[in-house]
């Protein structure tokens, strides 16, 4: 059985606005789900200093999944609500299914996701907290928060980036006693070894998008808010890829460090598209958890069993 309790913990300034919510959707169609539950709604909205706790005993256990999207002050609006998720029909119900055989094997443990900026990792996150039943936390935001609401570029222009990546940690640090939280983190954040002692109490997820993709995708929502892509003059997907493709080559080894893997070149490939702007961030999401499987079997060895 799943219990979750709000706990004082060390960071009294730390005020959390959680939301829990269940959702009351049925799976229905042709797939077959062996995991079904109706669950009504139910909205719940606390002001916590939080620290969101899971029974270990029920580890193996099938728990009610309850979605729960926290920041340190509001509540962001759910993409799926915004319906720019949404993959198919089908893909839909995959996700659905696997995030409920994998849930109970995560005890409760965080997933970071990790990757250059742009790579999709407040998208797939928030994907991945509704569908886990987790809550949502993107690290920047929380830095904003702790900032007093000073956006990140101007955390950058005004105190540098060394102040920026100190509070980086200093958030890392914090998530890293909570439970249940899918966590979009900063590009950069991979690259403070300190960072990885915390994302290591969880399991990591590297999404790793081709350069093209990542310089299309940035250019067409623009770099106001990425201070280390912005540039005033030039072709923005030109200024994009080549300063992308500099810190992708300091970073890549550090995103190694990731518990596992997403390539979009490998799903793409067997799903026989021929570019990965196809892939909608449900089936992106699909592949996060196929990887995490695979680490909780190669954890957890033979005894794992089979979900
Ligand atoms: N699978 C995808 N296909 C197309 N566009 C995407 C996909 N995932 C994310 N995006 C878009 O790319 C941009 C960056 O995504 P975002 O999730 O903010 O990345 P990150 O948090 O890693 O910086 C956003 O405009 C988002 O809508
Ligand atoms: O790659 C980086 O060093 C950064 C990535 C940004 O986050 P996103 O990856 O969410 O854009 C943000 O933390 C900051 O602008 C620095």
């Amino acid at each position: 059985m799943l219990t979750m309790e709000a706990k004082v913990v060390q960071s009294p300034q730390i005020s959390t606005w959680v939301e829990m919510e269940k959702t009351g959707r049925r799976p229905s169609g042709s797939l077959h789900f062996t995991h079904q539950r109706s669950r009504g709604q139910k909205r719940v909205q606390m002001l916590i200093s939080a620290q969101l706790h899971l029974n270990r005993t029920s580890n193996k256990q099938r728990s009610n999944a309850q979605p729960v999207s926290c920041s340190y002050k509001n509540f962001p609006a759910s993409v799926v609500e915004s319906g720019s998720i949404n993959g198919s029909y089908d893909e839909s119900m995959i996700l659905k299914n696997k995030s409920q055989e994998i849930e109970p094997y995560l005890s409760g443990r965080c997933i970071y996701l990790v990757g250059m900026m742009g790579s999709g990792k407040t998208t797939v996150g928030k994907v991945l907290s509704q569908v886990l039943g987790y809550s949502f936390c993107d690290s920047d935001s929380l830095i904003e928060e702790e900032a007093n609401g000073t956006p990140v570029s101007d955390i950058f222009q005004f105190y540098g980036e060394g102040f920026f990546r100190d509070k980086e940690t200093e958030v890392l640090r914090k998530l890293s006693i909570m439970h249940r939280i899918v966590v979009s983190t900063g590009g950069g954040a991979v690259i403070r070894p300190i960072n990885w002692k915390y994302m290591h109490n969880g399991i990591s997820v590297w999404l790793d998008v081709p350069l093209e993709a990542l310089a299309k995708r940035i250019s067409s929502v623009g770099t106001k808010s990425r201070p280390l892509l912005h540039s005033h003059s030039g072709d923005a997907y030109k200024n994009a890829y080549n300063r992308l493709s500099t810190l992708l080559e300091e970073r890549s080894e550090a995103y190694a460090n990731a518990s596992t893997r997403v390539s979009l070149e490998n799903i793409a490939a067997k799903l026989g598209y021929r570019d990965v702007s196809s892939l909608s961030p449900t089936a992106i999401a699909i592949e996060a958890l196929d990887q995490i499987e695979n680490y909780l079997r190669d954890e957890e060895g033979m005894s794992f069993g089979t979900f």
